[in-house]
């Protein structure tokens, strides 16, 4: 771009950002199910009043976990317009993008663990 920076484009591509994340988790069951996840995380951080740094680590984990699925989402819709029907190269586009999402949600859980499994023990 050339020139001074266009405040109102930004703002612009701010509300579309936020329109994604609406539809994210208005039409996308997993989307959802992250977002439970988070709401049960954030409940057990205040009631075992977890560290700052431990706060920090838990929201990456959680935002690096949601940006997968909006990149999934994305990349689903696209493949669905590009071949509607079954196509071996689609399977391959979607399982990939799926694996991103899973990879990132299973070093979510393992975080989740070291910061609350220890203190989950010491209630006992
Ligand atoms: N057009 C296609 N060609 C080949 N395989 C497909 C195609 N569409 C879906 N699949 C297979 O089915 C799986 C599920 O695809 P689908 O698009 O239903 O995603 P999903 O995980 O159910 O997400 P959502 O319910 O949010 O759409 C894919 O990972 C892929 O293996």
């Amino acid at each position: 771009m050339n020139g001074p920076i266009d405040i109102l484009k930004a703002v612009r591509s701010f509300r579309y950002a936020g329109a994604g994340i609406y539809s994210l988790f208005r039409y996308e069951n997993n989307a959802r199910i992250h977002l439970i996840a988070c709401v049960v995380v954030a409940i057990a951080g205040i009631f075992f009043q977890i560290s700052t740094i431990e706060w920090c680590i838990i929201v990456i984990q959680i935002a690096l976990v949601w940006a997968a699925e909006a990149f999934n989402t994305a990349i689903e819709k696209l493949a669905d317009l590009v071949s509607a029907d079954y196509h071996p190269v689609i399977k391959v586009v979607k399982d990939t993008a799926a694996a991103g999402v899973l990879l990132l949600a299973i070093s979510a859980v393992i975080v989740g663990g070291i910061v609350f499994i220890p203190k989950i023990l010491l209630l006992f």
